[in-house]
């Protein structure tokens, strides 16, 4: 199926996912659908393995968890910050190294006080890999991290290889 475009979200500076000066993280790029889904794209390397060759679930989970909390921001004008509260995965296939992976999330519920979202890595040839859903707590950035924006270089940034559509 191919997802158009229409957003890419921010990153960060030292995130383990979308930090793009964090040499051991993902390094994650986000984007929103118009189908107003999420779809996150990475390339783990050998410093990300559990068995040789095979993704750390641990990872795994971790690229989800900020898929699913990402997603409540899909569309909106607003900020809204997620706090992970409630994450369960479900491990269907082995992930491996070296090559690009799509992660796929949603929000399922919202209300003023929480959100509750699911998603899916997908390998490249389409099987999915892991399923999660999670609940979020929703609370004031302040309230969660003393974030100074400039100086976690919280921005958009554009690449050459940032898609117009994602077919997955
Ligand atoms: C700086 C640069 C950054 C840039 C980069 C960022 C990138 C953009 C990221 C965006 C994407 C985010 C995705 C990653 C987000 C994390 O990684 S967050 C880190 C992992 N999570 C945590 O550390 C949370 C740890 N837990 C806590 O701190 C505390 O439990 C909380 C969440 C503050 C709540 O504690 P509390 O205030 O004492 O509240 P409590 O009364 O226990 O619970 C409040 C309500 O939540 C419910 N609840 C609490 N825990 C649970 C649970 N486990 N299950 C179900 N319900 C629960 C309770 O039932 C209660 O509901 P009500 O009965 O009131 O209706």
């Amino acid at each position: 199926m191919q997802h158009r475009i229409v957003k890419k979200q921010y990153n960060s500076k030292l995130c383990f996912i979308c930090g793009l000066k964090n040499g051991s993280g993902l390094q994650a790029s986000f984007y929103e659908t118009e189908g107003g889904e999420l779809i996150a794209t990475f390339t783990p390397s050998d410093e990300h393995q559990s068995y040789p060759g095979r993704l750390h679930g641990g990872i795994a989970s971790a690229i989800l968890d900020e898929t699913i909390g990402r997603a409540i921001l899909v569309g909106r004008e607003e900020e809204i910050w997620g706090i992970t509260i409630d994450l369960s995965l479900s491990y269907k296939k082995p992930i491996p190294l070296g090559v690009e992976l799509k992660v796929v999330g949603r929000i399922t519920e919202e209300n003023s006080r929480f959100f509750h979202g699911t998603g899916e890595i997908v390998l490249p040839g389409g099987e999915v890999a892991v399923t999660g859903k999670g609940k979020y707590l929703k609370a004031p950035l302040d309230k969660i991290a003393d974030f100074d924006r400039d100086a976690q270089e919280w921005a958009v940034v554009a690449s050459e290889r940032d898609p117009e559509i994602i077919d997955i």
